[in-house]
């Protein structure tokens, strides 16, 4: 018998934000294309519904649990979207955690999915769903082109790194590795540690390029950031 590969693709909440029916009209179309030869597994954020609901919290004073839950509420909000958009070749529900994923995943179908616990982002649900699905690769797809050598949000001289391992990326996130609700950053700490344990590869690339995902997982195209396990 012969089986897919899988692949697990992490949007942005961000996505949602600015022209997010465009955006997911155009990842309907790459999943449809896609789904023919690999598996997919799609994992997305919670973006400005998620801040905007944990900072309310915050202002209320609650525990940074709750808010993690409110930002796992919005992030299934989005994952709900996609899942609807993408018909009859996903999943119509939503799982809530990696054991309801992977019930979900025996169907066959395309499974989207927001948040399982506080504690982490989605970039961790993306990294254990990879690791659930033996998936040699996952592609974050974010704000940025790629990684950086620091946060080219912030420097202006920022370089991007076509290549890098994950040692490398531990060491230029090191800084930046909150665990706060709303502020994990592009890799959360326990996003890395599965994705080193598991030896999972994994591009980062800009979503405003989600419509060449097919000619970049099957001819390598020059897109974003390549995180080598070492
Ligand atoms: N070294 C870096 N390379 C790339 N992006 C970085 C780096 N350090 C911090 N960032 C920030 O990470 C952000 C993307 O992560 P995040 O805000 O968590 O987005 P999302 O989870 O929605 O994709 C970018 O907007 C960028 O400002
Ligand atoms: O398994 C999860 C996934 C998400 N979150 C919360 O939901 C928010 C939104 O997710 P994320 O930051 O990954 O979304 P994005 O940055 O892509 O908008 C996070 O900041 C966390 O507060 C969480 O607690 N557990």
């Amino acid at each position: 018998m012969h089986f897919n590969p899988s692949i697990v693709i992490k949007i942005s909440g961000k996505f949602f934000d600015e022209d997010g029916s465009r955006n997911i009209s155009s990842l309907r179309d790459v999943v449809k294309n896609l789904s023919s030869s690999f598996r997919v597994a799609i994992v997305s954020g919670g973006g400005s519904n998620a801040r905007k609901y944990i900072s309310m919290g915050r202002d209320l004073n609650l525990s940074e649990s709750y808010l993690d839950l409110l930002g796992i509420w919005a992030s299934r909000l989005n994952a709900n979207l996609i899942a609807f958009a993408l018909g009859d070749i996903a999943y119509p529900v939503v799982p809530d955690s990696l054991e309801d994923f992977i019930e979900k995943w025996s169907s066959g179908k395309v499974v989207v999915t927001g948040g399982f616990q506080p504690g982490q982002s989605t970039a961790a649900v993306a990294a254990l769903v990879a690791e659930a699905t033996n998936s040699s690769t996952l592609i974050v797809a974010t704000n940025v082109d790629g990684v950086y050598d620091k946060d080219p949000k912030v420097y202006k001289d920022a370089v991007m790194l076509k290549e890098l391992t994950i040692n490398k990326l531990k060491e230029i996130l090191e800084n930046s590795q909150s665990v706060k609700a709303g502020t994990y950053e592009l890799l959360d700490p326990m996003a890395m540690k599965i994705i080193q344990r598991s030896r999972i590869k994994v591009i980062v690339m800009n979503y405003r390029y989600i419509s060449s995902l097919s000619d970049l997982i099957k001819d390598n195209k020059n897109i974003g950031s390549t995180v080598i396990p070492e």
